[in-house]
């Protein structure tokens, strides 16, 4: 049965627009990225709706420039996106595109209580220790730079300090934790370009991963001074007390908490925006400390 034969193709178009539209829309938590993209997608249309009359060909080619210069801005000024979009789609990571994370990725309260621990004793000790905790982004071993070395085991503070301990062969490197497993040890993250003259390498590997990808974050605690730092989004916080970090676990983990304990808590969209939310209030902290231009 030829669909196009049944169904109108122009609604068929406006349907898959919207829905393009709208799944944009709800990729996008930050106030001025919207605006962006909604003056972005007013252009679109204008230039769409312009072309529709064949005897006003100047205005459609000036639309279609000013369309063309936009989409070059944009391009330049969303380049770490676009980036990680073409990556999601070339590793047929769907599920991340349309936020729905994997239930093995979902944390629970123990995740939190375990990491906190952890952190706080190794600080205390001042054993050097870089944890980044996967909440959605599905990372994947070509996503490092190495990855490391398969542990696959319960979560727990035991076990971490144990990874961390400087006699150990793993304690170099990062931990990767998904939902309450520890996944692999020794991990080598990409480090990130920005704050070189500010940041040491275990502190600019936690900013290049939280960059790069969105819904993960690192814990990081400094061997030289014990300090503790949350890094997410590309951007750091610290130094830290364990029982900031104990709540903003709880904030950014959050959405996995729910979901795990009620059903119905789980939409994407929501988890998403809990953890934008929790990362933003993670931005206009005192004490953060962002990534030099
Ligand atoms: N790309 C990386 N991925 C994961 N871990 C890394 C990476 N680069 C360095 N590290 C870890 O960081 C350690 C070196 O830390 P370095 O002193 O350079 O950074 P730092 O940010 O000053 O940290 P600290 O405050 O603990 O000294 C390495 O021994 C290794 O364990």
């Amino acid at each position: 049965m030829n669909l196009w034969g049944v169904v109108d193709p122009r609604l068929l178009d406006v349907l898959f627009a919207s829905a393009l539209g709208v799944l944009l829309f709800s990729r996008v938590n930050e106030r001025r990225t919207l605006w962006l993209l909604r003056g972005y997608l007013f252009l679109v249309a204008l230039a769409w709706f312009v072309q529709r009359f064949e005897n006003l060909p100047l205005t459609s080619k000036l639309v279609d420039a000013l369309v063309l210069a936009c989409s070059l801005s944009l391009a330049i000024l969303w380049q770490g996106e676009l980036r990680r979009l073409m990556e999601l789609l070339g590793t047929g990571r769907l599920a991340v595109l349309l936020g729905n994370p994997q239930n093995e990725l979902r944390a629970t309260a123990s995740t939190v209580a375990q990491l906190t621990e952890a952190a706080g004793r190794l600080s205390q000790s001042r054993r050097g220790a870089l944890v980044v905790v996967d909440m959605g982004s599905d990372l994947r071993p070509e996503d490092f730079l190495n990855p490391g070395v398969l542990i696959d085991a319960q979560l727990s503070s035991e076990l971490l300090l144990n990874l961390f301990a400087s006699d150990t062969p793993l304690h170099d490197g990062a931990v990767l934790v998904k939902g309450n497993r520890i996944v692999s040890a020794g991990v080598i993250l990409p480090l990130s370009r920005q704050g070189i003259s500010r940041y040491g390498t275990r502190h600019l590997a936690a900013l290049g991963i939280t960059e790069r990808f969105d819904r993960c974050i690192c814990v990081v605690v400094s061997e030289e001074t014990g300090t503790l730092s949350l890094a997410s989004q590309g951007r750091l916080e610290r130094p830290i007390t364990s029982s900031r970090l104990q709540d903003l676990l709880k904030e950014l983990l959050g959405s996995s908490l729910g979901a795990a304990a009620t059903k119905g808590a789980s939409s994407p969209v929501k988890a998403s925006a809990v953890a934008t939310q929790a990362s933003s209030r993670l931005s206009v902290s005192s004490s953060i400390e962002e990534p030099l231009p």
